[in-house]
């Protein structure tokens, strides 16, 4: 089944259910990529750099056959690489094996000390993030628009970017809007004035961690359960059918074939049954008392999201 796709605002189409990748082991992605592009239908593979999983997954593309054309493929720019956009940016590409990206994101908007104790989560003497407080947003997205003109990458976005992040810090200085922000979109998380403001700027909302992430407590919510056997549909089904609805891209993460196959499938299909009525009860599950967000690294720099402990 074809996906559905969705315009960002330079034209560039991307397909609304994406594969993710993060917490896939090496040896595993590999195999999950190939299944999830030759067997499940997805043409839309969401990367990352700090996944620390790039050349798994680019053999995972080859090895699957499909065109590098018909792939729509996403990574990210990790905190310590925020003074040299392009040199890191050049190592994703050389990691996939592939000469341009379809979408570059700014993982989060912090940049840590790229001459600190870690290559990756450098820390202070005390334990906590090295962050350069000082450094400015604006200072990564010049050079992200930069690789943007060269051509090597088809669109740039941003990622754990709040409202006020962005409103503040990005866009009175941008010359290009960022065409998404991945931000954490669940049930349990549906950031539903964050999404109203992306959309009123143009700015296409993805969702990650749809599932709820690891161990998911959105597995088993009653109104999910309940509205999928309506419709006899998994849980699963629900969780990314009402994102799509929604026009927000899902980006489900797996590494067991049934259930890559089995999300792809079903999120499509939900999209198409679940009825206005049903949205608006999955819209409000979170505000029914059952906000909770998942994904909290301890940045020590407030990030201007809303329930964040
Ligand atoms: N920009 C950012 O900061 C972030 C981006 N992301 C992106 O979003 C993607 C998705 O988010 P992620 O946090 O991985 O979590 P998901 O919400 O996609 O959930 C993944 C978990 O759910 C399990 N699972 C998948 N499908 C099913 C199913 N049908 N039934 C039951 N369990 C299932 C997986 O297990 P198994 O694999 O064992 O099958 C895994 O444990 C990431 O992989 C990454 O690409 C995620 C977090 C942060
Ligand atoms: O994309 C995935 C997430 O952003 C992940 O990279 C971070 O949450 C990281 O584990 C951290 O602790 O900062």
């Amino acid at each position: 089944m074809e996906c559905p796709k969705v315009k960002l605002n330079n034209g560039v189409e991307i397909p609304i259910v994406g594969f993710g990748t993060w917490q896939s082991k090496p040896e595993e992605v590999v195999h999950a990529v190939e299944y999830a592009l030759k067997e499940a239908g997805y043409r839309h593979i969401d990367c990352a750099w700090a996944y620390d999983n790039e050349k798994e997954v680019g053999q995972g593309i080859r090895n699957s056959g499909v065109p590098r054309s018909e792939i729509f493929l996403t990574s990210k720019l990790w905190c310590t690489h925020h003074h040299r956009v392009e040199a890191a940016l050049d190592e994703t590409l050389a990691n996939l094996g592939t000469d341009y990206l379809d979408l570059y994101l700014v993982h989060w908007p912090i940049h840590l000390n790229p001459n600190g104790n870690n290559y990756k989560f450098p820390t202070r003497p005390d334990g906590s993030r090295d962050v350069l407080l000082d450094w400015r947003i604006r200072d990564t997205w010049s050079q992200m628009e930069a690789v943007l003109k060269k051509g090597k990458v088809r669109a740039i976005g941003v990622s754990n970017f709040s409202q006020r992040v962005l409103e503040r810090d990005l866009l009175p200085y941008a010359q290009v809007v960022p065409a998404v922000d991945q931000v954490e979109l669940h049930l349990y998380n549906p950031q539903l004035a964050l999404v109203a403001f992306l959309k009123s700027k143009g700015i296409v909302p993805q969702a990650y961690s749809p599932l709820g992430s690891t161990n998911s407590p959105l597995l088993t919510d009653e109104t999910a359960t309940a509205i999928a056997a309506a419709h006899g549909l998994m849980p699963a089904d629900v969780l990314l059918g009402w994102l799509v609805a929604r026009g927000i891209v899902a980006l489900p993460k797996s590494v067991t074939p049934s259930r890559i196959a089995a999300n792809y499938k079903g999120a499509l299909a939900a999209a198409a049954a679940l009825t206005e009525e049903e949205l608006e009860r999955l819209d409000g599950v979170a505000a029914g008392g059952k906000q909770k967000r998942l994904i909290t690294p301890p940045w020590g720099v407030d990030l201007g999201f809303d329930n964040w402990p």
